[in-house]
């Protein structure tokens, strides 16, 4: 089966950067990705490619390329549906926050309607992609809406996890470690991983790309974000028991991370992970061991969770300590507010839950990001619902010059791990600022020989 038209439910921060990336391999394949969401759709089409609504590197470029050749973005769902073959799922499956597994499952409501959906608009067979991530099983859940509302064609369904990172979406997509394609062991599940496969094998060498059932290619996806998180949350541990110790994290994560058993990756200390899969995914799989009786299982998971919160809350505490146990009215800055370099993602920032603790403290936050904007930052403090929105903009100033945003602070906090961070002028800042002058670097990036000879009280992860 050769595939010509390929339609992508959700324009998100996977469903974007996949199907561009997609349709500049394949010029063959029309390519249309579509949104309920009508200024997210707009932003896809603007004529200027730097103003697309996600900030990755080197995607406006590869939008520009492709976008009005073989790649589209609508708001029309249903059309989109109806003359491809193969429908990807790209919608957001984020934590419950009502009713049965609140705070815990996934919710799949959004997945449900896209299942009505193309049932309901399919004339003729097609390839169902699960690209979300989803609980193990959830194909099962889909097919049943697909076979029992759909017009009686047929429907395969796959699972084709994404392990994209934000940041680096574009060469993660273009060199991936691997591609992961779960679908049935029957001739018609055959076709359908072929005819997928094919469409990656358009850059991907064949041997990268795996073919698995659907269960495992689901639960393969919960279970290397577990994993990812895992080691974070493992070195921050570590972290705490430098500090108290001596020892220094980066040398203890160098030191382990050279037996190549451990490997180097995913050691770098910090503030706490965020973003908006890590914490998501393994409250699933939590959820999920806990709903077939494994509480051992559950408890081991939910730990990495308990210990990312620790080292957020850790890290505010510490800021308050060393300013002489009291924060209020002091004018605190932070360098960054998402939740990693090179994106305006700011899902779970670390620097959202600093904040709030520090507000609580009656502090005054500054912040400065190079990529996200004033209504974002307020918008994430909204969400939390801790205080109102006014008492929130009266908590926090915002700047777009980075050296006007620590003039007169008492104390800095690096929350991202902006490369711009590190070349500032730090002998200008220091002169600006009130004294002492502190720094908390949430990120280990700052040189803290550097700081501590220009005059900084410097304070790291770890050490
Ligand atoms: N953000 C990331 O880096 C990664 C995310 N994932 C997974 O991919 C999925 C999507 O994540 P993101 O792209 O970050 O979410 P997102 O929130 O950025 O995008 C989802 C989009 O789907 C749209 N949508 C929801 N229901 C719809 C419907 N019925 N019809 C049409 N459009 C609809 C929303 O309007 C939204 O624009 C999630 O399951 C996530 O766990 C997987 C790998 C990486
Ligand atoms: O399912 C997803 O959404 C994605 O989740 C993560 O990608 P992402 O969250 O975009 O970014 P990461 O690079 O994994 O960083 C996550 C968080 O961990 C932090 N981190 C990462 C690495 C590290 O060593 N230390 C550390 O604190 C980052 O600063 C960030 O806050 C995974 O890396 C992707 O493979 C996966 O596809």
């Amino acid at each position: 089966m050769k595939i010509t038209k390929i339609c992508c439910i959700g324009a998100g921060y996977v469903g974007g950067p996949t199907m561009a990336v997609i349709a500049q391999k394949c010029p063959h394949i029309k390519v249309t990705v579509v949104d309920l969401n009508e200024q997210r759709i707009k932003d896809w089409n603007d004529p200027n490619t730097d103003n697309i609504p996600i900030y990755e590197p080197g995607l406006s470029e590869v939008v520009a390329e492709a976008r009005g050749r073989n790649l589209f973005f609508s708001t029309d769902v249903d059309m989109a549906i109806d003359e491809a073959e193969v429908v990807f799922i790209s919608v957001n499956t984020p934590t419950k926050t009502y009713g049965k597994g609140k705070g815990m499952a996934a919710d799949l409501k959004y997945i449900e309607l896209c299942a009505r959906q193309i049932a309901r608009v399919s004339k003729n067979n097609k390839i169902v992609v699960e690209k979300s991530t989803l609980p193990v099983r959830t194909a099962e859940a889909i097919k049943s809406i697909l076979d029992n509302t759909g017009n009686g064609v047929q429907f395969q369904i796959l699972s084709n996890p994404e392990f994209l990172a934000e940041g680096t979406a574009v060469t993660d997509l273009l060199s991936p470690d691997r591609i992961l394609i779960g679908g049935d062991s029957t001739p018609g599940g055959d076709v359908a991983i072929n005819a997928l496969v094919d469409v990656y094998a358009n850059w991907v060498s064949r041997d990268k790309i795996l073919t698995t059932n659907v269960w495992s290619s689901e639960l393969s996806k919960l279970t290397a974000n577990a994993f990812l998180a895992q080691r974070i949350s493992s070195i921050n541990a570590m972290s705490e028991v430098c500090e108290k110790t001596g020892a220094d994290v980066n040398e203890v994560a160098r030191a382990i991370g050279m037996d190549s058993r451990i490997g180097a990756k995913f050691l770098k200390a910090s503030v706490g992970f965020g973003g908006s899969c890590f914490q998501k995914d393994i409250l699933n799989l939590v959820y999920i061991a806990k709903s077939y009786g494994l509480n051992e299982v559950a408890d081991y998971w939910e730990q990495v969770i308990i210990m990312n919160d620790y080292q957020k809350r850790r890290f505010s505490n510490k800021i308050v300590q060393t300013l002489y146990n009291t924060v209020a009215d002091k004018k605190i800055t932070f360098l960054g507010w998402a939740f990693k370099k090179d994106t305006n993602d700011t899902r779970e920032s670390a620097a959202i839950y600093v904040a709030d603790d520090l507000i609580n403290e009656q502090a005054k936050i500054s912040v400065y990001d190079p990529k996200v904007p004033k209504n974002k930052i307020l918008s994430d403090l909204d969400y939390l619902g801790t205080r109102n929105s006014s008492e929130n903009i009266d908590a926090i100033l915002t700047f777009e010059d980075p050296y006007e945003a620590c003039s007169e602070a008492h104390a800095i906090a690096i929350l991202t791990e902006w490369d711009e961070f590190t070349k500032y002028d730090w002998q200008r800042i220091y002169d600006s600022m009130k004294k002492p002058a502190f720094v908390f670097d949430g990120r280990n990036i700052l040189n803290a020989k550097e700081l501590k000879s220009i005059g900084f009280i410097y304070n790291a992860i770890g050490s």
